[in-house]
């Protein structure tokens, strides 16, 4: 069995990277063999598990563009049974270079295609736009996480996502599914956190998590170290929750497989 998983909203800094590398952590930690590939010119994910990205041969621009072997790309992390497809800043030219490529929404399904069955769980962390390199993540993968921030305006830019979502079903990617819904940076003592909630399982219906990440400092010093939270502060309510999470994940990703 393998899924590959989109972490995809197209509003900066909702947790997207936070959720691929602590999920994908706690669930290498579980005994799954966890790939993340890192779509995001900003590169967050690369850095965030601690990897130079000064100091890399091959990124995943080199698989879109120069048509590079994916298994000459996959780098090992400090942590066992988790790996990485590095970005660097140069993918942000591969948005544009690709747009003179035919199959160009589905560079990245054909890399996936090829490295699937090593992994149990592939990551992609998707950048902050609904642009093509956004586009060859949906079409390449088997379902969609969205994490959705508790917070004003949560919801707002979640019809056009949702409208990404439909397109690409509709043509490139007749197979994929709402995985399922996070809700991030949740702080129970605001009523603000507490409306949010009830909204986004209003508009998602039975697709959220049960479990929700809470704010938590420790969250957000972990990638200055290059660490996971697991790695970092095991002890930590972030820690806790993604742990959680990566345990609800399991239960409902392998019943609908
Ligand atoms: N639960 C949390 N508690 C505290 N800080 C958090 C939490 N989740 C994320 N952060 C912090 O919030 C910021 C945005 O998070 P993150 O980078 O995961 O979002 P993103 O959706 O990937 O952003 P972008 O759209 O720019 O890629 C980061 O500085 C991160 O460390
Ligand atoms: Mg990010």
């Amino acid at each position: 069995m393998s899924k590959s998983i989109a972490v995809f909203n197209q509003k900066g800094g909702v947790g997207k990277t936070t959720t691929v590398i602590n999920l994908s952590a706690c669930l290498a930690s579980l005994g799954k063999r966890v790939l993340m590939i890192d779509i995001d010119p900003q590169g967050n994910t690369t850095s965030g598990i601690g990897i130079d990205k000064n100091s890399l041969e091959y990124t995943l621009y080199d698989i879109l563009i120069n048509n590079v072997n994916p298994k000459e790309c996959i780098k090992a992390t400090q942590q066992e049974s988790l790996y990485i497809i590095p970005a660097s800043v140069q993918l942000a030219g591969a948005e544009i270079e690709l747009t003179s490529f035919q199959g160009r929404e589905l560079k990245l399904r054909e890399c996936i295609t090829e490295i699937k069955k090593d992994f149990d769980y592939i990551f992609v962390d998707c950048p902050p736009s609904l642009g093509l390199l956004s586009v060859n993540a949906l079409s390449a993968v088997d379902s969609v996480l969205i994490p959705i921030q508790c917070e004003y305006y949560a919801l707002e830019g979640v019809s056009q996502l949702m409208n990404t979502y439909s397109l690409v079903k509709k043509g490139l990617n007749k197979k994929l599914e709402i995985e399922g819904v996070v809700l991030s940076m949740f702080d129970g003592r605001t009523n603000l956190s507490i409306q949010v909630v009830e909204e986004v399982k209003k508009f998602f219906k039975g697709k959220v998590y049960r479990t929700m990440i809470p704010r938590n400092v420790r969250l957000a010093e972990a990638p200055s170290h290059g660490l996971s939270i697991i790695s970092y502060d095991p002890k930590s309510k972030g820690a806790e929750a993604y742990l959680e999470l990566a345990q609800e994940f399991l239960e409902l990703s392998e019943e609908v497989i």
